[in-house]
Order: C-alpha cells, then structure tokens, then sequence
C-alpha cells in the first residue's frame, strides 16, 4: 500500500514487545481479573486471547487499551502504556470491541478517514483518503466506501471497524472477537489479512477468539484465561491441549492433525 509507512508520524519506530505485569481490574467491589502476568509478546506475533464465557477476556483487551482502571503495568518496549494519558496511548493502541457501537450518518471512507485522523499522527487529508481507501479494498470492502455506515449488515460493519482500527496504524492492535459476525470466507480473510498486516508491520496482536481451530491456525501464542486467572501462556500448540480443554471449558477433546498435517480440535464431549 503507498503512503503507509511509519515515515512523518509520531509513532515509535522501534519494534515492542508487550509485557503486563500483575494486571487486576475490578467492577465496584468485584475483582474479577486477578493478577494477570503476559509476555512479552514480541512485535509481529499474533495472540489467542482465549477461554470460556465470562473469564475476563474482554476486560483484559479493554484494560490493554486503557479503556477500564486496572492496577499493575502495561509495557509497550520501555513505555509504561498504564502511566499515559489516553489521547497519548491511542497513538500506540487500536481496538476493536465486541459490540461495535451504533454509528452516526457517515459514508465508509469518512468514517475510516476520520479514524485515521484520531490515531495521533497529522495527516493531510489527501493522505488519509489514499491511506483509507487502500486499506478498504485490502479488505476487499473497496465497494462499500461511499455506503453509509447505517446502511451496512453486521459482518460488513465488522470489517470496516477492523479498518477503522488497522488504519490508525497502531503499534499494539487489540481485536475483540472480530470473526463474530462473518461467514466462513471472510473469517479466513480477515485472519490471514490481520496475521499478514501483523507480520509486516511488526505490531504485537492480541484478538479474542472462541474458534479453537482458528487460534490454532492463525496464532503464533496462546493465552487462556479462566474466572480471572491465567491458566496457561505460550504457543498455541503448546497450549491448546486435550488437558486445557477440559479445565478451561470442561470438554473432552483431542488435537489431531487433519490430512495436510494441520492440527485440529476435536470435541468429543462435555465432561
Ligand atoms: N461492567 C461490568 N460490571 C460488572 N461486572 C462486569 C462488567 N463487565 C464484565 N463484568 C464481569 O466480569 C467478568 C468477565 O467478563 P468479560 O466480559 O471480560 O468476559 P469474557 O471472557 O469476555 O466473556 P465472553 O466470552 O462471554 O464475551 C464476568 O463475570 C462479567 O460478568
């Protein structure tokens, strides 16, 4: 894509790593994440945030994003990302949130141009709209930029919010459940396009996944969380294993691999 390298903005131009550090959030009196410990997480790898319906993995991405008052620390390299005010941390940080909020009357190309404005760094307008534009066909949505947003279906919604995100050109992109609302091609898509983009750009990626198979074959780690705690970190096979199955999600299940060699959940049951 032209015009998107790291050149005239004011993003850091070393490749991070992602460490947090005693990481806990609570709601009023409720801790409901307790000391979590990642990384780090090297620039241009992807992470499963991973484990069963009410874990915490969102309130971990949206304390990685500065959205929720957590203790403990959050490094980006040498960057105390917890200790930055938040129009400051927006320039290293992109997220995508489960539940998109309702948007208001704008086409698809202002809306991500208006995104990418907001990332932090200055850029003329002609820049954006390039920038923008670019980004929407990579996505394969090039079509739907002059659509207005509340016009569009979910899936799409979903994918111009992933462009919303990538386009600001983060450092640390945090995308949660992003596959939620598209069909099967376009999940496809949207991995190898965020592994790519990930690979290519040195970001530390950390997406929310409930598709085993799909943490299996697009994650370079894994980290599963259960009722607010760290139950395993490391590589996705290194992780994803018939004994985390049964503790994080109490299914019996085995990994095997499928007849191009890839490996592959199988469930089996509930315990
Ligand atoms: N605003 C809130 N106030 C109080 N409790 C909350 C709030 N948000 C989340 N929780 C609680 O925090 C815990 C973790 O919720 P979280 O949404 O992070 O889970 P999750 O792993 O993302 O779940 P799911 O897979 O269902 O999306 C849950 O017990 C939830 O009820």
């Amino acid at each position: 894509m032209t015009g998107y390298s790291r050149a005239h903005t004011h993003m850091p131009d070393t490749l991070s790593s992602l460490r947090v550090e005693h990481l806990a959030v609570s709601f009023g009196r409720q801790e409901v994440l307790h000391d979590i410990s990642l990384g780090p997480l090297p620039a241009g790898t992807t992470t499963a945030l991973l484990g069963p319906n009410g874990s915490g993995k969102s309130t971990l991405l949206r304390a990685l994003a500065g959205l929720l008052p957590a203790r403990g620390a959050i490094w980006l390299g040498e960057h105390g990302l917890d200790r930055m005010a938040s129009r400051e941390r927006a320039r290293f940080c992109a997220y995508l949130p489960q539940t998109l909020p309702p948007t208001v009357a704008m086409e698809v190309l202002e809306a991500v141009m208006v995104a990418r404005q907001a990332g932090g760094a200055r850029v003329d307008t002609a820049t954006a709209l390039a920038e923008s534009l670019a980004l929407l066909d990579r996505l394969g949505i090039g079509e739907l930029a002059l659509r207005q947003m509340n016009a569009l279906s979910g899936g799409q919604r979903q994918l111009v919010g992933l462009a919303q995100a990538l386009v600001r050109r983060p450092q640390v992109l945090l995308l949660d459940e992003p596959l939620s609302a598209l069909d099967l091609h376009h999940q496809v898509a949207v991995m190898d396009f965020v592994q790519g983009e990930t690979r290519r750009r040195g970001l530390v990626t950390v997406i929310v996944l409930h598709d085993l198979n799909v943490a299996l074959q697009h994650a370079d780690h894994a980290v599963v969380l259960c009722e607010g705690r760290l139950l395993g970190e490391g590589p996705s096979l290194a992780i994803v294993t018939p004994d985390m199955l049964r503790k994080a999600y109490d299914v019996r299940a085995r990994i095997e691999q499928c007849s191009r060699g890839r490996p592959c959940v199988i469930v089996d049951g509930i315990v």
